[in-house]
Formats: structure tokens, sequence, C-alpha cells
């Protein structure tokens, strides 16, 4: 699939701007704090319908405005749909899907699958397991509705519970109650858990040999499901870490404290990895998940790469660009001399200047062009 069309009216720095892209790779291209991951934000909200940086719409409206509006096209085999958006100040915002509002966030996934790629992906084996949760449940959530159902479910059920802790702590009585947020809990979270050990199965029967390609044949890379409590014994460590959790007001055990364990050559590198290790097992993280999402929808998704490939040396620069013929990208950056150096096959190039995207003249056409 390829998004054809993108066009912003009070988003953010943009007052009215429209951008054709190209089915190959777009270079978005300016100065700092100019617009161009405002951009990629816009196209990353109409495939999931939340932006990757902040959790509140209003942000997302031009400051000198009361509403905005995101209007996507995407061709997918053929055939086009449009997304629109319409983010409102005091109001619920509104979706439709080819001019049909949709009642339920979640019928918007999957009409634009998009893989995002930013320097904070580069941090995903170093950070804490928070982030690495985040992307288990992002990815799962753009494969899977029933597990973003179950997601939102589990999440409700541990807001509630907590909650009751919290009373429970309070009144220093044991409440019937806690019993059946307990069941609620097991039956959703056993879904989750589930489903993210087949995702992390999935996975590693893809990174080894992309890891391995891009360490020169040097590295064996394999992830490691970190489960915080098996579907089997939910129930008992929920119950064994009652009196715990009442003191603290907050549930100690169940997916939601789940983790992944990333080896190279049989070592965490989480601890023991050096940053290049990290990062290279980062890239090869996110091209497995291409190929999944490739499998799974039986199409190619859009990457997002957001200021991305400055963050990789040479070799990891063209490994990532040569992975990606045949996918629509769309990059930003500062400056356009690294795929110049690397001679990258630019199918359209914009620069990006104080909320307005300008056509910009390619400064050569390469003559080994796979697009
Ligand atoms: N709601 C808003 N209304 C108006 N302007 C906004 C709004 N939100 C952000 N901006 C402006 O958008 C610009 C930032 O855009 P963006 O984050 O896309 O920058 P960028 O070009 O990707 O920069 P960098 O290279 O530094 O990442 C800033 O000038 C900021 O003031």
């Amino acid at each position: 699939m390829f998004i054809k069309r993108l066009s912003l009216k009070d988003y953010r720095n943009y007052k009215y701007t429209v951008v054709n892209f190209s089915d190959g790779i777009n270079i978005l291209f300016g100065k700092n704090a100019q617009g161009k991951t405002n951009i990629i934000e816009a196209i990353y909200l109409c495939a999931t319908s939340k932006s990757h940086r902040t959790s509140s719409d209003k942000e997302l409206i031009n400051l000198e405005k009361s509403e905005a509006h995101i209007k996507l096209t995407v061709n997918k085999k053929g055939i086009d749909e449009n997304v629109d958006i319409h983010i409102k100040k005091n109001n619920r915002k509104g979706i439709a899907i080819n001019r049909i509002p949709i009642k339920k966030l979640n019928e918007l996934l999957g009409i634009v699958n998009v893989i995002i790629f930013s320097p904070e992906d580069l941090g995903l084996i170093k950070n804490g397991p928070k982030e690495r949760r985040k992307f288990l449940n992002l990815e799962l959530c753009q494969l899977d509705n029933i597990y973003y159902y179950n997601l939102q479910q589990y999440q409700k059920i541990l807001k509630q519970r907590n909650n009751l802790l919290k009373t429970l702590k309070k009144t220093g009585k044991i409440d019937e109650t806690i019993n059946i947020w307990d069941n609620q809990l097991v039956h959703f979270g056993t879904k989750i858990i589930y489903k993210r050990k087949e995702f992390i199965d999935k996975l590693n029967l893809i990174i080894n040999k992309i890891h391995s390609d891009i360490s020169g044949n040097k590295e064996n890379l394999q992830i490691e499901y970190e489960k915080n409590v098996n579907d089997g014994n939910f129930k008992q460590k929920l119950e064994n870490n009652l009196d715990k959790d009442i003191r603290f007001g907050t549930t100690s055990v169940g997916p939601h404290r789940d983790d992944m364990m990333f080896l190279v050559n049989g070592i965490d590198i989480r601890k023991y990895g050096s940053q290049g290790q990290q990062r290279t097992a980062a890239l090869s993280l996110k091209l497995s998940e291409i190929k999944l999402v490739i499998d799974k929808i039986d199409d190619t998704p859009i990457l997002l790469l957001d200021d991305v490939l400055s963050e990789l040396d040479d070799e990891r620069q063209k490994y990532l660009i040569h992975s990606l013929k045949n996918i629509q990208t769309i990059i930003t950056c500062t400056g356009v001399e690294d795929y110049i150096k690397n001679s990258i096959d630019i199918g359209k190039l914009y620069k990006v200047n104080n909320g307005e995207v300008a056509l910009y003249e390619l400064p050569y056409k390469n003559s080994n062009s796979s697009h």
C-alpha cells in the first residue's frame, strides 16, 4: 500500500497543506522545528487514531484555531481508501473511512498500516521494560483488533483493581469484589500473554537471519519473552501478593510487568551489550516487524523514518535503505547529503519550511534505480 496524498488544515503549524507522495522513497527535509515530524505524526494518526508523541488531541490543533482536519488517501492494491479526521477543541474527534463515520476507534486499525522508526526506537533495547511493552502493544494492536480490545479491557480492570486496593488500605477490610476483578484480570491477561508469546515466536523466526546479515554473520540474536506470570499461575500470584498490593496500592503481578530479553550470542544485551549492538538489534527488530506485517496483511506497510537515518552508521544506513525496495518510505531529515552519498533513489523530495511543504528539484537521478 502507499499513501497518495495527505492534506492538513489547521494542524499544528500547518494552515493548509497538501502533500502528494511517491510510492517509493519520499524525503522531507528542513531545519529543526519546521514541521517535518508533524507530517509523520499526522500519517501515524490516520493509521492508529493516536499521535505517537502526545495523548492530548488538543495539542494537534493549531494554537490559533479551534479545530483541525486531516485527510489521507491510501492506495491498496489499486483501490483508493480515504481517512478523514476532524479534531475539535471541546469535543471528541470524529473519524470517517470513505466518508462513513466510524463509531469505535479500532475500526480504523488496519486501513493504513504504518511502521514508524524514530531515534527513540534505537534505544528500545537499552531503555526500561516500559518501552519494550509499549513496542509489543503498539505492534500487536496494529496487527490484531482482538488484542487491542483485550488490552483495553485489561487496562480498565487493572485501574479499577488498583483503586480498590487503595480503598482497602484505608478501610483495612478485605472486600469480596477483589475476587471479581482478579478473575477478570486473569481472563484478559491470559489472552494478552498468549498473543505476546505468539508474536515473539514469530519475530524469532525472522530476526536472526536479518541480524546475522547486518552484523556480517558475527552475531546471533534471539528474543526471549520474560513473562511476569504464566497463564497457569496468574490467579495464584495475585492472591499471594494481595497483602503487598494493598500496602502499595498497586497490582504487582501480571502482563503489565512483562519484558523482552535480547540475547546476542547468548548474552543479555540490555545489560551487557555495547551501544552499537543494542542499536543494531533495534534495527533488526524493526526490519523483522516489516516482514511480519507484510506476511500478516499480504501487502506492504508504509515505513515512516523520523530523523533516524543520521543516527545509523553508513553500513547500517545502506542495509536499511536496500531492505526497503517496493516499500513506500517517508523520511524526515535535516540534510540530504547522506542520501546522495549513498546513491539512494529518491522518489520525491520536499523542503519543509515554517509549516509549508514545497516540492524540491531532485539534485540527481540515480541510474541504478529500482523505483
Ligand atoms: N498546536 C500547534 N500550533 C502551532 N504550531 C505548533 C503546534 N504544535 C507544534 N507547533 C510547531 O511545530 C513546530 C515543530 O514541528 P516538528 O516537530 O514537526 O519539527 P521538525 O521539523 O520535525 O523539527 P526537528 O528536526 O527539530 O525534529 C514548532 O515550530 C512548533 O512550535
